[in-house]
């Protein structure tokens, strides 16, 4: 059988996670023909307490060591610095690399599109986590042209709106999304509304513009600091409920992405995802609308998709493609909402 050397950077929440359920997937890998072997877990401090199922003897601080031991590199470290130099390397060697982070994808776009337009950039677990956004919007929706997109991308804003409708504070309800391992390292870009933009600008580059500049999602984002239990039992009263809502719509011939609250009716597909869950509206000029709602942060959620990834590597798929040419934005009205 042959073996398949990952290289693992991170063994945070979601590290720890997919190291949890490549163990449980063993043997359905098995099946595949590869033995899939970590060779090594790259760390900021090895000593620091980890799951029971983490194997410490291969956890390491030295990077250069353990991409030059690699086949594949799967990334859960987080940010912009450390992560872009290792993440570059692994794919300047030719390396597939398979990331959660959004971060990343959404800034250092320039330097990472030759190599996803190559194959070799997988993440599905960028966006809405484990649940497949990814996939289809580089695949089955390409057969439609997009009219409007809008969608609920971070789950520890819409569980801190959740928590406070019922009764929580702002502060206790990040407390908690925290806790359950749903918020960003720096919770700011969740409550800011800056993770969601990163995710918006990924998105972007699948089914707008494969050039999507992230200034233009960045400037156009509004979080959720301002907000108060009273404010989301007002809009209760009138039947809705306040979300983040990430939007993507054509306006005087071109596209235009914002980050902001908003007032949903109750009854609007959006409004389905509860506490950490995520949900994505697609309007395409052939199939209409699509839907799709499911767990949008956590350790294991957020596990599924790097894992889900590394059986489409396996299974001889290359990664993700960004939009070959822009789509032209269409002389339709997009839906409105309120904002808050
Ligand atoms: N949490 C979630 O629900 C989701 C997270 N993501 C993304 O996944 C990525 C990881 O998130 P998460 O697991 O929550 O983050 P954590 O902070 O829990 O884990 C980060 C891991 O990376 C290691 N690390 C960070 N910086 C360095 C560095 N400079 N050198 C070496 N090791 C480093 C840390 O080491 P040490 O443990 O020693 O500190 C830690 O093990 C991020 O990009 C995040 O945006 C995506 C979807 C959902
Ligand atoms: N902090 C993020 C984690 C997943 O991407 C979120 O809350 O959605």
């Amino acid at each position: 059988m042959e073996a398949l050397r990952v290289a693992l950077l991170g063994a945070g929440t979601v590290g720890s996670g997919f190291v949890k359920l490549l163990t449980a997937h063993a043997e359905r890998l098995a099946t595949l023909g590869t033995e899939v072997r970590i060779t090594g877990i790259l760390v900021r401090d090895p000593a620091k307490p980890r799951p029971a199922w983490v194997p410490t003897d291969r956890l390491t601080t030295e990077a250069d060591a353990l991409l030059a031991d690699a086949d594949v590199v799967v990334e859960a470290m987080g940010g912009t610095g450390r992560a872009q130099e290792l993440v570059l390397a692994a794919l300047e060697a030719g390396l597939p690399v398979i990331t959660a982070n959004k971060a990343l994808l959404a800034e250092a776009w320039d330097a990472l599109k030759p190599h996803a337009l190559e194959g070799l950039l997988f993440y599905e677990a960028a966006v809405m986590a484990g649940t497949p956004v990814i996939e289809p919007l580089s695949g089955a929706l390409r057969g439609s042209s997009l009219i409007e997109l809008h969608a609920i991308l971070n789950g520890t804003t819409n569980y801190i709106l959740g928590r406070m409708e019922t009764g929580a504070t702002f502060q206790e309800a990040l407390a908690e999304a925290q806790a359950k391992g749903y918020a960003e390292a720096d919770p700011t870009l969740d409550v800011a509304g800056i993770d969601a933009a990163h995710k918006l600008a990924v998105l972007a580059r699948l089914v707008a513009d494969p050039s999507f500049p992230w200034e233009a999602v960045r400037r156009h984002t509004r979080g959720i600091e301002h907000l108060t239990p009273a404010v989301l039992r007002a809009a209760r009263g009138e039947g809705k409920v306040v979300r983040l809502v990430a939007s993507l719509y054509a306006q005087e011939g071109r596209w235009h992405a914002r980050v902001r609250p908003v007032k949903l009716p109750q009854d609007h597909p959006l409004a389905q995802a509860s506490l950490s869950q995520n949900a994505l509206y697609f309007k395409g000029d052939a199939v209409g609308a699509v839907c799709i709602v499911g767990g949008g942060a956590g350790s294991l959620v957020t596990a599924s998709g790097l894992l889900g990834d590394l059986y489409r590597l396996l299974e001889g798929y290359p990664g993700h493609p960004p939009l070959p040419a822009p789509v032209p934005a269409p002389a339709i009205e997009a839906s409105r909402f309120e904002e808050v």
